[in-house]
């Protein structure tokens, strides 16, 4: 779920290590003392930035041409140290005329655009966001344009991995989660938690709030706010009879059924769940789901599905309300499912979508980024976008605990726990509520 989806949110090609270590590496001399001498230059360049002397930043940048990309021993670059002044021409010389990285961390996980927002210098974090989003679209181009290269589009590629392949994570790899162990079980606090066999949180009880109020801005922006503790039986009379408008839902990502409990709460006429995981399967099928009336599990990926579409073996209905939410895939693939949305969303005024906006959430800067691509994905196939702030703290009990599904967060607590959501920085959690603009 929520990184679920942002496991690997951004991919550029910079060294991930400290670079002193990587530069560092190089034993032989005359090349060790260049790189000595390139990185004292970058140095100088975080200090030059750091003072504001705008005549030897200029001078480092455009005569030296210094690598702004690295950094000092806290992870800064000259970026952060231009982010951390608010210095906005300084930041647009960094990344138009030297090889700065928008994206890239400090040792604390914080890329310029974080250093900027914390520091309320507003106009550099537009511009450090401004230069997130497009190198973001501009990724989502050159991914969409491969993808139809190599005829990949709608090939499920949750496919065991052959055993000599490089051993994949089950948190950013889907076909080696699916093809893993999952366990059903409590935290030390008692709370309901689904476990990956690296024992990362696929789903946990804190997201229960983010559920709760998902389900109910569908309803309430679906117009079936009404059927909510209605008997079943009555509400299909009603429909049969005409008064009533039928409700069919459609959640791709079972979990623990948490948002597919709040959906029944509502009896809908028909709901499709598709889920792929044997032991996601089977703990719906032992807590009863395979025999609620109107329930209907599809037994695979969403991407097979779609090839079950196209075939004919499973019909295009028209959902009125559908939600997405699943495990170790990555932006590019909720991009593929926004593209399958005007042919399988309701054509009805009040059909919604909403997916689990968890992508970039270990980051401000980051989570900004996709809030923005992802509304300018879904309104360039003609869905609207409203965003809802939610506290994730909501009725919730320790929230934070063991979540290891950010491959890039921060390990906070005991051993093998790790931060997904960094609250004091990215803030309240965006539920976003999509329609077919008419
Ligand atoms: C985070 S959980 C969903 C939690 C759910 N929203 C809830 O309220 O409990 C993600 C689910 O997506 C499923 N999943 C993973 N990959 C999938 C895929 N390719 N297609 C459909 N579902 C997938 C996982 O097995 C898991 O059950």
């Amino acid at each position: 779920m929520p990184a679920r989806l942002a496991q690997q949110p951004i991919h550029v090609s910079v060294p991930t290590s400290n670079s002193f270590d990587a530069l560092a590496g190089d034993k032989d001399t005359a090349a060790q003392d260049d790189l000595d001498e390139r990185v004292a230059l970058a140095l100088r360049l975080i200090d030059a930035v750091l003072d504001e002397d705008d005549r030897l930043v200029r001078m480092l940048v455009l005569e030296e041409k210094v690598d702004a990309w690295v950094q000092d021993q806290q992870g800064w670059t000259a970026l952060h140290a231009a982010a951390y002044t608010g210095n906005v021409e300084h930041i647009k010389l960094l990344l138009r005329k030297s090889n700065a990285v928008w994206a890239m961390p400090d040792n604390l996980g914080c890329t310029a655009g974080d250093i900027a927002f914390s520091m309320n210098h507003d106009r550099a974090y537009e511009e450090l966001l401004a230069e997130g989003i497009r190198a973001e679209m501009l990724r989502s181009v050159l991914e969409s344009a491969s993808a139809s290269d190599s005829d990949s589009a709608m090939v499920d590629d949750a496919e065991p991995s052959p055993s000599d392949a490089p051993k994949l994570s089950t948190a950013s790899d889907n076909a080696t989660f699916l093809s893993s162990r999952l366990i059903f079980t409590t935290d030390s606090r008692g709370q309901a938690v689904a476990l990956d066999a690296e024992g990362n949180g696929v789903m946990m009880n804190w997201e229960e709030g983010i559920m709760r109020r998902t389900v109910e801005a569908l309803a309430r922006e679906g117009g079936w706010e009404g059927r909510k503790g209605r008997a079943r039986g009555e509400l299909l009379s009603e429909e049969e009879r005409g008064e009533r408008e039928g409700l069919k839902v459609l959640n791709v990502g079972f979990g623990l059924g948490i948002v597919d409990t709040h959906l029944q709460s509502y009896s809908p006429t028909s709901h499709l769940i598709i889920e792929p995981h044997p032991d996601v399967l089977a703990f719906a099928r032992k807590n009863g789901w395979f025999d609620k009336p109107g329930v209907r599990f599809y037994e695979g990926t969403w991407k097979q599905w779609m090839g079950d579409l196209e075939s004919g073996k499973e019909e295009y209905e028209g959902w009125d309300a559908i939600y997405f939410d699943t495990y170790s895939e990555n932006y590019a693939d909720l991009h593929r499912f926004f593209e399958l949305l005007p042919d399988i969303l309701s054509s009805s005024p009040s059909a919604r979508f909403s997916f689990f906006h968890g992508l970039g959430a270990t980051s401000r800067l980051l989570y900004d980024i996709y809030t923005s691509v992802s509304q300018m994905h879904l309104r360039e196939i003609g869905l609207q976008t409203e965003w809802e702030e939610v506290d994730v703290a909501e009725g919730v009990v320790g929230r934070w605990e063991s979540t290891g599904e950010a491959a890039e967060g921060e390990r906070t607590k005991g051993e093998g726990e790790k931060k997904y959501w960094r609250e004091e920085m990215v803030g309240r959690y965006r539920l976003p509520v999509c329609r077919l603009e008419m």
